[in-house]
């Protein structure tokens, strides 16, 4: 079956002058690959840096415009241009953001989340806001709380309730997890496998191999701007993955008694 999602030997570079007005080149992504197959979870993981967020925003068409990109990416087997993936982007593809920045501090949640609806065209937008954050434990004083307001683990539900707004069948959640409490962590990542288990692509954005081992079908590590390998779950039991960067990460788990990579 065609994968959703296909992204190959996807390059970006950024033009960038310097104080003498010289033009030069600075390479962030030179070889990128990743599929996601509906119903599929496939974890993005690399150090900061990797290159994570550029690939999410490519596939959204939000590549600042001092950018330039190389090779392809497919969704549904057609190749996107940019316009293309602005088109899909809050409807058919659903960004879950790295930042809570995202939100308006001076809005109302409420507020926010029905723009999503109305963004999605949906008929009843404000029906649809207030049964979104139901569907994720938020009653309606949470609608009317402003963003700073909310712990961590709510803004998430929050955003989650953005990005599911339009009923995506892919979902990019870039860094969702981080700073969170152990359990919201872990229904974050419940909530994210549901999401494939219901036939979506997820792709989990992440520097956290732990997270990423317990609800990925698939994981693809990056290092430097490039992808480096690809796993499933079950290499890293036993003697672990055989990749020396994915065994470097992997070893790095408090889990297996060992130090961070630098400390080795
Ligand atoms: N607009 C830009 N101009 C120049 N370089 C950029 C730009 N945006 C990102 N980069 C560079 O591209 C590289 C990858 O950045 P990216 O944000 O994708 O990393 P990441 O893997 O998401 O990291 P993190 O885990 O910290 O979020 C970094 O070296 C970054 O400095
Ligand atoms: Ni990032």
């Amino acid at each position: 079956m065609t994968a959703l999602l296909e992204i190959d030997a996807l390059g970006v570079s950024f033009d960038q002058y310097d104080r003498g007005l010289r033009r030069r080149t600075v390479v962030a992504l030179s070889g990128m690959d990743l599929t996601a197959h509906r119903g599929e979870l496939v974890a993005l993981v690399g150090a900061s840096g990797a290159g994570k967020t550029l690939l999410a925003h490519a596939v959204l068409g939000m590549l600042p415009p001092n950018a330039t990109e190389t090779g392809e990416i497919r969704f549904d087997g057609r190749p996107l241009d940019v316009p293309a993936r602005r088109a899909l982007a809050g409807r058919e593809v659903a960004l879950l953001p790295q930042s809570v920045t995202f939100l308006d501090p001076v809005v109302p949640v409420g507020r926010q989340v029905r723009r999503s609806a109305e963004l999605a065209g949906l008929p009843d937008p404000r029906g649809a806001a207030t049964a979104a954050l139901a569907t994720r434990g938020l009653g309606p004083e949470v609608a009317r709380m402003h963003p700073h307001q909310l712990s961590g683990g709510m803004v998430r539900r929050v955003l989650a309730a953005m990005a599911m707004m339009a009923d995506p069948s892919l979902v990019l959640a870039d860094e969702p997890t981080p700073g969170l409490p152990e359990e919201a962590v872990r229904a974050v990542l419940a909530d994210l496998r549901r999401t494939a288990d219901e036939g979506r692509a997820v792709v989990l954005i992440t520097h956290e191999l732990s997270g990423a081992l317990e609800v990925a079908d698939r994981l693809v590590i990056c290092r430097g701007g490039r992808t480096v390998d690809e796993a499933r779950p079950a290499d890293f039991r036993g003697g672990g993955p055989s990749h020396p960067y994915t065994r470097a990460l992997w070893r790095a788990l408090p889990a297996n008694g060992f130090g961070l990579p630098e400390d080795a």
